[in-house]
Parts: structure tokens; C-alpha cells; sequence
């Protein structure tokens, strides 16, 4: 039996007390695969946000693998890249390494130290995403295409079992695109990380994800791709021509 690494029950959630989300139950098992669509402002950031705890959902209940949200501690486990780079203030002082090795600190209780076993895992993290070589740079003198490199990488560094990734392929030109999703199916393929990936980018998603959730302030499909694209849910919702960006597998 497969295990859950996520369950959301009954979930409402919103901003100062207008629910967003209203009534959401999913849940996602573990090497899942899942592509989060739905229009702007359907409340899939604030999926993410309520997921992990940066904002107080109205109702319902959360689990992180078998275990319901407010015992939850294992945070290590858990990889998030926010969207954009909008967050990332490009003058901040530190070097990729540094950038990365911040990523540690979800594991460490207080005082928090680095270690070595932080410089190990930083150094492999650093040589799989193939920036070793740009280790000591500052992180402002990056294009934006590396930055989002490092700050996947710093999502990774604690190998973690979830990933949870909002719009990260925005500031990605084709190719860098390509080759960071590559590298997101073969972490799935290869470690059985569980990806939860939100994405505009349509035309993609369904060459990677295994399931879609399909978004707008309530669950309109949840379910194994395939299944999405012969769905009456699909045609009426994003029309015959999107079925057929969306579908159209390589
Ligand atoms: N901090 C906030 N305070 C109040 N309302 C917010 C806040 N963040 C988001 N919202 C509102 O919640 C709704 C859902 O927003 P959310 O960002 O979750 O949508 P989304 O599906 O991720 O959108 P997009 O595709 O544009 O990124 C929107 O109406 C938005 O205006």
C-alpha cells in the first residue's frame, strides 16, 4: 500500500476570514507526481501556503505523511520553492553555497550550527544541480535562470521526500525550462520524490505529471492525467483547443 504523503480533508482557507478554498479534499500518495492548474486567483497558492503552514486554514484537516498537521515537525522532509523571484532581494550578501546551505536550517533545532554533515550535503546538492562551479558567486550576480537553480537546489538539500514547487519555471527561458523539469521527473523516476508542482504552463504539465488537480476555489478534477483529458471536466472548462495543447503527449 502506497503512503500518504499528503491528505487534505474538508479544507477552507482564505484571508482574513473570506474563504479562498472552500470544502477541498484530495490527497496525494507518495511518488505522486501532481500538476496544480486552475485560473488566476483559484487559490493555489494559497493550497500551498495553508499546506505548509504559512497560513491558518478556516476548517478541515491536514495530514503530512500519516501525521495530522499540528504534530507535525518533520519539516526536513518537505522541499518548497515559492513563486517567483519576487521574494529573492537581489543585494542579499550571500554566496549560492550560502543560499543553499539556509536550506538546512528546516532541520536543525536551536542553536542552530552548520556542521559538516551540512557542507557534505551542500557540496552534492551543489555538483547535482550542476552549480559547483559557481559556488562562491554572489547570489545577486546570477541570471535569473541560475538563481532559480539555487534556490531549487536549496529546496533539495535535505534530499526531501515532498517537493512542493509554485510556478517555478516563470522566469525560465525554453531550454533551462526544459531541463529543470527534466530533472524534476528524473528526482521522481529515480528517488520517489513526490512532486506537487503549480503551473500555468499547460502544454507541458501533462508530459510529466502522473495526476492533475484541477483548481478553482473548490476541487473541479483530481485524478490520473489520462483520465483529466478524456473528462467532461477538461472540454468544458478549458475548451475543445485547450484539450488539445494540454493532452498532446510527445
Ligand atoms: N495575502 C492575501 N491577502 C488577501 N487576499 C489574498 C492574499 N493572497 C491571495 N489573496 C486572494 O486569494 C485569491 C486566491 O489567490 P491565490 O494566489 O491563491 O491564487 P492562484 O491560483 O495562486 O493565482 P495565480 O495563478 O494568479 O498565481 C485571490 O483572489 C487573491 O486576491
Amino acid at each position: 500500500m502506497s503512503i500518504e504523503a499528503l491528505s487534505v480533508k474538508g479544507l477552507c482557507s482564505g484571508y482574513q476570514g473570506a474563504d479562498v478554498l472552500q470544502d477541498l479534499t484530495f490527497a496525494v500518495h507518495s511518488g505522486d507526481y501532481v500538476g496544480v492548474v486552475g485560473p488566476n486567483g483559484s487559490g493555489k497558492s494559497t493550497l500551498v501556503k495553508s499546506i505548509l503552514g504559512l497560513i491558518k486554514p478556516e476548517r478541515g484537516a491536514i495530514s503530512l505523511f500519516g501525521t495530522p498537521f499540528a504534530q507535525f515537525r518533520d519539516w526536513n522532509r518537505i522541499g518548497y520553492l515559492p513563486q517567483g523571484l519576487q521574494f529573492f532581494n537581489p543585494n542579499f550578501p550571500a554566496t549560492v553555497a550560502e543560499v543553499v546551505r539556509l536550506g538546512r536550517l528546516a532541520a536543525k533545532s536551536f542553536p542552530r550550527r552548520f556542521d559538516r554533515n551540512d557542507a557534505a550535503a551542500v557540496a552534492k546538492t551543489l555538483q547535482w544541480m550542476d552549480i559547483a562551479h559557481i559556488r562562491d558567486k554572489m547570489i545577486g550576480e546570477l541570471s535569473g535562470g541560475l538563481r532559480q537553480r539555487v534556490l531549487l537546489a536549496r529546496a533539495l538539500v535535505n534530499e526531501p521526500e515532498l517537493l512542493v514547487l509554485d510556478e517555478p519555471t516563470t522566469a525560465l527561458d525554453p531550454e533551462t525550462r526544459e531541463h529543470f523539469y527534466q530533472l524534476l521527473a528524473d528526482m521522481n523516476r529515480e528517488r520517489n520524490t513526490t512532486v506537487i508542482l503549480i503551473t500555468h504552463d499547460t502544454g507541458t504539465i501533462g508530459r510529466y505529471a502522473t495526476k492533475l488537480l484541477y483548481l478553482d476555489k473548490r476541487v473541479i478534477f483530481y485524478g490520473g492525467f489520462d483520465e483529466f483529458c478524456k473528462s467532461a471536466e477538461m472540454t468544458g472548462f478549458f475548451g475543445e483547443k485547450a484539450q488539445h495543447v494540454v493532452c498532446h503527449r510527445h
